[in-house]
């Protein structure tokens, strides 16, 4: 079988080396000119732990190519459409430009039956205008059938969670398209994976609801937060309680600067948008307070910063972490970022450090400096922010790094640092619903 994906961004460079590690032959096709420039050569154009090997040794072996050229993919028996659907500029509402794009593209050159596979997350009704527009441009005879199904893998994990997905779930209309499917999942549904079969759009829901549900777990853990620093409460403790508790689970109740990254934030605003067009915008009216509650954990981290540097000339910001989460260089709507970015905005000296998104995070915000030493992004500051939970943050000695900045001040904006033994070592510590 031949499979083509189109999109090698994260997600679609990602399926497109776990469908080589299945045995299947794979054709990648990526519109950016350094993207498929790296990804021809075996190189992974962002960092995803595990991928490199995985996807040079296909590469390698001939199994995996890529293409600038959606022509050299239409002979494929299966295609998965794995582009972007960013937030539109001035709108909550999915940018589905390059969703279109794609099936414009490849739905006229068509040469033999297939099955078009939508993996991008999308506004519920998507699928269904892309099946009429298959079903114009095609042509006759080769009857593409399209299908969606979604992806869930998290990037840091994403090579195990394409190899080894907790749940499949199939939004197909033809038989002929969920046989497909199974051949394609064939070694997960062996090994007992989950799978739902349903129609295009709830297979469609299915994405927006369960992001919706983890942006909102992250969120009322939050709105707790708020309330155990008015009263001195710790919310560590009190998502450790409540996490017992299997109903509730303790995953997803880390306190913090909250949510980010190219999926949470914009998933639950295009599904405030889609509801508003359906008509049923009160269903979905919950989201926007989840929204507010995240943004209101980055703007708590510049006042506290602006409170304990009050009366400090120019005062030095290092900022630990510029990700939106560890194991990735992912920057898009990183918490990290907004609050280096705002704090620049200020007026402040701000030093950046990450182990691996310095570059992403450099295209972004030019202006702030960036080091990769964690000793030299220390060196001097007034204050010290903890935003992206990597380990290397937490194996830091307060005491030693205390004698490296002029000012021992911490905000934990991920609540996971030993706050006791930092105080213990003179640094004046605010974690965000901790006392
Ligand atoms: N990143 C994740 O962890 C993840 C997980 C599940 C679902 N998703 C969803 O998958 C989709 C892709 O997300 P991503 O994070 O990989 O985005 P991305 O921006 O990293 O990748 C998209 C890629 O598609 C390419 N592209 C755009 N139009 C093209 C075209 N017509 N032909 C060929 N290539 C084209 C872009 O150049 C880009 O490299 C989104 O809908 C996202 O919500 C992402
Ligand atoms: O308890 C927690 C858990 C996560 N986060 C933050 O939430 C964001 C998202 O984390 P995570 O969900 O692990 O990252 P993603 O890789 O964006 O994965 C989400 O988005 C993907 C794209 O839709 C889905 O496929 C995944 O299932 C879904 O978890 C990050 O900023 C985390 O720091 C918290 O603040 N507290």
């Amino acid at each position: 079988m031949l499979i083509s994906v189109i999109g090698c961004g994260y997600l679609g460079a990602t399926h497109a080396a776990g469908m080589a590690e299945l045995g299947f032959d794979v054709v990648g096709v990526e519109s950016d000119p350094t993207k498929v420039a790296a990804l021809r050569d075996g190189r992974v154009p962002f960092y995803e732990p595990g991928l490199p090997e995985l996807l040079s040794r296909h590469v390698e072996g001939g199994r995996l190519r890529f293409t600038d050229d959606i022509a050299e993919a239409t002979d494929a028996d299966v295609h998965f459409v794995c582009v972007g659907t960013p937030q539109q500029a001035g709108s909550l509402g999915a940018d589905l430009t390059y969703v279109d794009a794609a099936i414009e593209s490849l739905a006229p050159l068509l040469t033999r039956p297939t099955v078009v596979v939508g993996k991008s997350t999308v506004p519920v009704g998507t699928a269904e205008r892309l099946t009429a527009r298959l079903a114009e441009l095609a042509p006759a005879g080769t009857e593409a059938l399209l299908a969606w199904n979604p992806e869930f893998l998290r990037e840091g994990f994403a090579v195990e969670d394409t190899l080894r997905p907790d749940r499949l779930v199939f939004g197909v209309t033809h038989d002929r398209a969920e046989q497909t499917l199974r051949e394609v999942y064939a070694t997960a549904l062996a090994a007992d994976t989950p799978l739902v079969v349903t129609d295009l759009a709830t297979a469609e829901l299915v994405k927006v609801s369960a992001n919706a549900f983890l942006a909102t777990k992250i969120s009322f853990i939050n709105a707790m937060a708020e309330i155990c620093e008015k009263v001195g409460a710790d919310v560590t403790h009190l998502a450790d309680a409540i996490g017992h508790d299997k109903r509730i689970g303790r995953k997803f109740l880390n306190a913090g600067v909250g949510f980010g990254g190219g999926c949470l934030p914009k998933d639950i605003r295009a599904f405030q948008h889609r509801a508003s067009e359906l008509g049923v915008d009160h269903a979905t009216a919950f989201l926007r307070d989840i929204d507010a509650i995240n943004q209101r954990r980055r703007e708590h981290v510049v006042e506290l910063t602006r409170e304990l540097t009050a009366g400090d000339d120019s005062p030095r910001v290092a900022v630990l972490g510029a990700a939106f989460k560890p194991d990735s260089d992912d920057v898009r709507d990183s918490p990290a970022l907004w609050i280096a970015q705002k704090l620049h905005t200020d007026g402040y000296d701000v030093v950046v450090h990450d182990p691996e998104a310095i570059g992403p995070a450099r295209a972004k915000l030019p202006d702030a400096t960036y080091t990769e030493d964690l000793d030299e992004a220390l060196a001097g500051a007034d204050i010290v922010l903890h935003l992206t939970e990597w380990p290397v943050y937490r194996q830091i000695d307060p005491a030693r790094v205390a004698t490296l900045v002029r000012h021992a001040r911490l905000v934990d904006g991920r609540t996971l640092l030993d706050v006791p033994a930092w105080r213990a070592a003179g640094w004046e510590v605010r974690s965000l619903g901790r006392p």
